[in-house]
């Protein structure tokens, strides 16, 4: 089985999957890398010669040291153009590009993570499927059972609604997610839980309102959440109404490194 990286360029950052094959070995995430790095990726020539910051701390790089004398090929879907071009010089880099995704109906600006996201979990749970991605943008990104486009919107995520709320105004503070223990009291009595209670419960009611007009669309529809705040918002989702515990709407962190994998699929 051939080895591969797959890397996932976001906003906020780097997330990185090991796949054996067709088997995700190992996920971890990394920050952005600066620019100083890209003389060192220009220069590898295995995958010992990469820098030590693509690689996370919990890592168990003995299971990787096989790898290691070999260049291994890293596939990039990138939404940020700067940090897409610090990989152009890695021999190895093969950056995903819409046009050769298979979905119909796309339009020529749509996120690659997006379509790759949709394409995994349609690929995985069948389509009609949508996708809720909520990262530094919150996004939703559905697809009809003919694997068309059918659209979605985008707002900004959690952590982007509470910085821009701190930065600018003069009296509120920044509020950062891992400071969100629990869910606030809608009718708060202090700045930060007002804060969270504004974003929290708008973003929940936001997210109920797409997922129930996309139920009235396709009514059997998965739909599936990804992105680092949406196991939180899904719990959320479900503790404010139950009657969603039991429909098809799940949490599963890799769906644009399945849908990298049957881009891959799609040319053998
Ligand atoms: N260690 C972490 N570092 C950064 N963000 C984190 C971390 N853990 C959880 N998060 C949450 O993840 C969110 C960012 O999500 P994610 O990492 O999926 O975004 P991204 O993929 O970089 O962005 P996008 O795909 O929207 O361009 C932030 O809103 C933050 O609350
Ligand atoms: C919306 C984000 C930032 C989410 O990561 C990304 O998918 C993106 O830059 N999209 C381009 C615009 C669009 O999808 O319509
Ligand atoms: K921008």
């Amino acid at each position: 089985m051939e080895a591969w990286l797959g890397l996932e360029i976001g906003n906020s950052r780097l997330h990185w999957a090991w796949f054996a094959g067709e088997e995700i070995q190992e996920t971890w995430d990394t920050p952005h890398l600066s620019r100083l790095i890209e003389q060192q990726l220009a220069q590898c020539k295995t995958f010992a010669d990469l820098p030590q910051e693509i690689l996370s701390p919990d890592l168990n790089t003995s299971r990787l040291s096989p790898l290691a004398s070999r260049l291994l090929p890293i596939y990039i879907a990138s939404v940020v153009p700067s940090q897409t071009a610090l990989w152009q010089a890695y021999p190895e880099a093969h950056v995903i590009s819409l046009d050769k995704i298979s979905l119909s109906g796309i339009y020529p600006t749509l996120g690659i993570d997006r379509a790759l996201a949709v394409l995994g979990a349609g690929e995985a749970f069948g389509f009609p499927v949508l996708v809720i991605d909520a990262g530094t943008a919150l996004t939703f990104t559905g697809a009809d059972g003919d694997r068309c486009l059918v659209g979605g919107a985008i707002l900004s995520g959690l952590s982007l609604q509470l910085q821009s709320l701190g930065q600018q105004t003069a009296n509120l503070p920044s509020i950062t997610t891992p400071e969100i223990l629990f869910l606030p009291e809608r009718w708060a009595m202090n700045t930060s839980e007002a804060i969270q209670s504004g974003v929290i419960y708008t973003l929940i009611a936001s997210i109920r309102d797409f997922v129930t007009a996309w139920w009235e669309k396709f009514p059997d529809s998965q739909i599936c959440f990804k992105g680092g705040d949406g196991k939180l918002l899904l719990e959320y989702l479900r503790s404010l109404h139950p009657e969603f515990t039991d429909r098809k709407i799940m949490y599963e962190p890799n769906l644009t490194f399945w849908g990298m994998r049957s881009y891959l699929q799609s040319f053998q």
